[in-house]
Order: C-alpha cells, then sequence, then structure tokens
C-alpha cells in the first residue's frame, strides 16, 4: 500500500452509517419513506430528483437520471452524501486520475480513464509517470489504421479475397465489452462484415463458430491481457490449427499456410513474448497496459473488434462519450454527481435496506447483453469481503447483478419484483427514439408500446395498488366472509414502494453507450470506496483455475483420481464411467 493511501475504515465505524441507521429504524416502526406518500407530499419531487446530464465534451450527449422513485428524502440524502464524504470517495477518485497505485493488492495504477483522454482535458490527467499513457494515442492510431484496410477491402486474406468475418477469441474482460459494445451499436456496424465472439472453453463455441467461417476470409482477433487463459490460448490454438489445415488444402504448400496466418491472425495483449511464441509477429500486435483492468479494457486496444464492426470514428465518439462522463465524475459537486448518487443509492439498498441484488433491465433490444456485461464489472470488481488493509468487513458489499431487456423480462420474473418478498431495486433504461421503425403503416408503434411498458412498470412498482382499489375494481366489501374471494383480493394487491431509477436517453449512440459504461463505471468505483475493499483485484478466481489444471492431469484413470473429498472423485468416477473418446 503506497504511503500516501491509509486504510479504509470499515463502513459500520463511520458516523454517517450511524445516522443512517437510525433513519431507517425510525422508519421502519413508523414508515417515513413510502413512495405514495413522498410524492403527494411533495409536487417537485421529480424536478428535485432528477438530473440531467449533458456532455461537456465530444458529440452532444444528453441522460435524465430520474432518482425520484427511490426510498428517500432529503436526510436520507444528506446522510448518504456525507457518508461519501467520510468514506473519501473524492479524495479516492483523484488518486485514482492521478495514477496512483490504488489497486494495493497488485500495486497497480487504475487508468482506464486515460485511455479515452484525448488530451484536451489535463486536469484528468495522470500525474504519475507511468509506462505506457503516453503510447495510447499510437496504439489507437494502429487500430485506426488496420480498422480502416479491413473494412475498405484493401487488407487481403491469402487468397487476395477481402476479410467478411472477425472472430474475436477472448473470454471475461477480453469477450463482454467488445461483444455487448458490438450488440449494443448493432445500427452502427459494418453490415459486410459479420463479428463472432468465442469464450467458452467448451468445444460447442469454436466448433459452431468455425462452422460459419471460411478460413479465406476469416480475422481472427486473439483478445487476452494475459494471454496465458486457458481458454483463450486453447480455443486461439483450435483456430489456428484449423486455419493452417484450410490454408495448407488451399495453396498445398505447408509452409505458404503458415506464412498466411500473419493475414488472419492478430493479437491484442499485454503480453508481447507470448503473443509472438504462440505465432504472431509483433507488428500485428496491439498492445495496452497492466493499469488497464480486464473488465475495463473495452477503451483499450481489447476495443479492436468494437473498432472494426462500427469503425473506428465511432469507436472514437464511444471513447469521448465516456471521458464526458469522466469529467462528470471528476469536476462535478456530491449532490449533482450521477455515478455517485447511483452508488450510494446501491449502498442504501444493500446495507440499510438488506436488497442483496440490483436488476438493470434496459428496454433496448440493442442492450441486451448489458446486464452480462455488468455482471462482471460490478460483481468481479466489489465481490469482496476484505478491504483494502486486510480487514474482514461486518456488511454487505457488491450486490448480485442481473438482468434483461424489456418486455421479456416482464413475461418472466418481474412477477417476483412485483409481489415477491425480496426487494430488489431496479434500474430501467430506455432511448426515446427507437433505430428501427418496422411498420411502414406506423413507423413508431413499436417503440410507443415498448415505453408505455417502460413507464408502467416503474409506475406500478412504486405505487401498486391498494386493497381499497382492489376491492372497488371486483366490487367485493371488506369482511365479506367469503374466503375464496378474500384470498383472490389479497393476491391481486400489488404492496408498492419498490425502488426503481429510470435513465432515459435520446437515441442509442456510440457517445451515449459509452457515457452509460463509463456512469456505472464510477458507481462501481463509489462503491468499492464506501465499503473500504479494492474494486481492481480479482483474487476470489484463483482457486478453482489452480484446482481445475490439476483435476486435468487426473482424468484419465481412475487410479489417478488422488486428493479429493468424495463428492468431487465420485463426481469424476462417473465421469470416466460414462465418457466417450
Ligand atoms: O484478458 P485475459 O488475461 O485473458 O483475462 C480474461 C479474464 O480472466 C480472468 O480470470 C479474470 O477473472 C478476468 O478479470 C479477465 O477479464
Amino acid at each position: 500500500m503506497s504511503p500516501t493511501q491509509p486504510p479504509p475504515k470499515l463502513l459500520t465505524s463511520l458516523p454517517a452509517y450511524q445516522t443512517l441507521q437510525s433513519i431507517y429504524t425510525t422508519q421502519k416502526s413508523t414508515p417515513t419513506l413510502t413512495l405514495r406518500s413522498l410524492f403527494d407530499k411533495d409536487p417537485q419531487r421529480f424536478e428535485k430528483l432528477s438530473r440531467a446530464y449533458e456532455s461537456t465534451y465530444g458529440p452532444p450527449t444528453q441522460l435524465l437520471v430520474d432518482l425520484s422513485k427511490n426510498l428517500i428524502n432529503d436526510d436520507v440524502l444528506e446522510a448518504l452524501l456525507q457518508l461519501a464524504k467520510e468514506a473519501g470517495v473524492e479524495e479516492q477518485r483523484d488518486r485514482m486520475f492521478a495514477g496512483e497505485h490504488i489497486n494495493t493488492s497488485e500495486d497497480r495504477a487504475v487508468l482506464h480513464t486515460a485511455l479515452r483522454n484525448f488530451g484536451d482535458s489535463p486536469s484528468l490527467a495522470p500525474t504519475s509517470n507511468e509506462a505506457g499513457v503516453s503510447e495510447v494515442q499510437e496504439v489507437l492510431s494502429h487500430m485506426e489504421k488496420f480498422t480502416e484496410q479491413i473494412r475498405s477491402g484493401e487488407w487481403k486474406g491469402f487468397t487476395g479475397k477481402p476479410i467478411t468475418a472477425i472472430v474475436n477469441i477472448g473470454i471475461g474482460g477480453s469477450d463482454l465489452g467488445p461483444s455487448m459494445v458490438v450488440n449494443a451499436l448493432t445500427p452502427y456496424t459494418q453490415r459486410s462484415l459479420r463479428a463472432f465472439f468465442v469464450s467458452n472453453i467448451d468445444g460447442t463455441h469454436i466448433a459452431e463458430t468455425l462452422r460459419e467461417c471460411d478460413a479465406e476470409t476469416t480475422l481472427f482477433v486473439i483478445a487476452s491481457k494475459t494471454f496465458t487463459t486457458q481458454e483463450t490460448m486453447e480455443n486461439a490454438g483450435t483456430a489456428k490449427a484449423w486455419f493452417i489445415a484450410a490454408a495448407a488444402s488451399k495453396l498445398s504448400d505447408a509452409k505458404k499456410a503458415e506464412d498466411a496466418v500473419s493475414k488472419h491472425f492478430v493479437a491484442v495483449s499485454t503480453n508481447t513474448s507470448s503473443v509472438t511464441q504462440f505465432g504472431i509477429s509483433p507488428s500485428n500486435m496491439f498492445p495496452f497496459w497492466d493499469w488497464v483492468g480486464g473488465r475495463y479494457s473495452l477503451w483499450s486496444s481489447i476495443g479492436l473488434s468494437i473498432a472494426l464492426m462500427v469503425g473506428y470514428p465511432n469507436f472514437r465518439q464511444l471513447l469521448e462519450g465516456a471521458h464526458g462522463m469522466d469529467l462528470h465524475f471528476k469536476q462535478t459537486k456530491l449532490e449533482d454527481n450521477i455515478p455517485i448518487l447511483l452508488g450510494l443509492l446501491g449502498v442504501w439498498y444493500g446495507d440499510f435496506w438488506g436488497a442483496q441484488s440490483v436488476a438493470v433491465l434496459p428496454y433496448d433490444q440493442y442492450m441486451s447483453r448489458f446486464a452480462e456485461y455488468f455482471q462482471q464489472a460490478d460483481m468481479e470488481s466489489n465481490g469482496k469481503s476484505v478491504t483494502r488493509g486486510g480487514e474482514r468487513v461486518n456488511y454487505q458489499t457488491g450486490p448480485i447483478l442481473w438482468g434483461a431487456s424489456g418486455t421479456n423480462g416482464q413475461h418472466s420474473f418481474y412477477q417476483l419484483l412485483h409481489q415477491g418478498t425480496k426487494l430488489v431495486p431496479a434500474d430501467f433504461l430506455a432511448p426515446c427514439t427507437s433505430h428501427n421503425a418496422p411498420r411502414a403503416d406506423d413507423p413508431t408503434l413499436h417503440h410507443r408500446i415498448l415505453l408505455s411498458n417502460f413507464f408502467a412498470q416503474t409506475e406500478a412498482l412504486a405505487f401498486g395498488k391498494s386493497e381499497v382499489e382492489v376491492r372497488e375494481e371486483l366490487g367485493i366489501k371488506e369482511g365479506s366472509g367469503d374466503t375464496q374471494k378474500e384470498a383472490l383480493v389479497k393476491s391481486k394487491v400489488f404492496e408498492g414502494n419498490r425502488p426503481s431509477t429510470s435513465v432515459m436517453f435520446p437515441l442509442m449512440t456510440p457517445a451515449t453507450l459509452g457515457a452509460l459504461i463509463s456512469m456505472y463505471e464510477h458507481k462501481i468505483f463509489t462503491q468499492g470506496v464506501v465499503w473500504g475493499v479494492n474494486s481492481f483485484d480479482q483474487m476470489g478466481v484463483e482457486l478453482g483455475k489452480v484446482l481445475a489444471k490439476n483435476i486435468l492431469k487426473q482424468l484419465g484413470k481412475p487410479e489417478d483420481v488422488k486428493g479429493h473429498d468424495s463428492s468431487t472423485a465420485g463426481l469424476i468416477h462417473y465421469y470416466q464411467k460414462f465418457r466417450k473418446e
């Protein structure tokens, strides 16, 4: 830990924690935080508790973040902001931007924000002399040149044909970011190019992808920060063997087939020697640096597949949109700072209301992978139970994050959101305008229906339907004496008071998406600081990897299966009995 960085205090030891705890306890006995009464009492609640974001950098980008349907009043908000101050959110934020080694366990800086700083905002630039920061623009220029060559058809495969398929081979942060963004920005993609993302070691993933590809026109992007990840290395090896076999049969020359690899394989990594060893020359490598965390890496050369699919200018706008939100996060006072407010709300629900999970519900089909992406960003960042100082926490940290795009979720899990026994704070996101107007006679019909559902859901969650309303609707008076009818009344009641945050934006554009991702990154950051955890390591993924390596060596013969509990040994023996070679 750097000497300038004191160990964090436990959240429960902060004075503002006690204030919040007493507000929570008081309101439990005499409910003061009911959305119906909060809205009734204050006609200005929406104006007071929604925040409009307008970018001050890059393409004009707007977001409306409505916090008014959350279980907060002035006292709660004040105490939450106080909590952020006591936890040192702003100081830690400034350390991050400055390039201090806030990833203490790995002694690394956390500078994904430097990847989207094009030099116009010196106040956000790292003051530390971190190696690689000065090379960011150079790598972007290489990406720009290369993506233009591929997209224009100037770059030719080994038989002289242009590239028509991009296969990104990577996992975790080297997969989820690019695949989520390419999906979200589908309207901006070059339709003559197809994108595939292979991540799983399950041979089905690479096999099904290769079935779709033609070696003559496929480009493989091997994306791995470490270039040692088992899944990626095996999938890349399989792709290379498949490619060489295809090229050799076409060219009838093994040497020429080997040489053809340089036209069809590029690498994105921090590990030059392993890339070279794999057989990709440094000229086909796009580097990045150890201060870019895997789950924060889509802004680096890990975004190559994005740039290939949407074009460099759109990739740049994605980065500019994110930088606009960085400026907001760095420069806006606490009470208007959107990522900080979102982070504090999560702390309020998790640590006081006992919410175990949060739902992310985009009403935009293009954002169907948004929740999946943020599962890694959030759960790998804040799924920790010791602080940066090594102290065991006595409170909840990172939530379980889940979600699906609207309206699909409505026909599946929303029942639990409305009437279940669990509190699930939810973020609803929606664009005002769709990229698609599939019906000639009424171009906006689909989107109007989609958005009417978006508006209706947060209204229903917040205000519900009271027993009085249900009785009125069914014409059943209180104490009717008919047990069946009474049960029906109870089952139709919606208690309401279920919190949600709505995020709206004019249209899903590259810059808007950049701003949204950056907003959530900084929300995660804020929460990590409040909880005192290191949001930038992922020690919890290591043990399983080590055990799997050992087990792999024992899968051959039953007598090799040693050193396991009876369950694990029994499962391996079952596999050995039924496997087919
Ligand atoms: O990019 P790579 O080095 O291949 O790492 C891929 C992924 O694997 C690891 O297990 C980490 O949990 C992830 O944070 C990382 O994104």
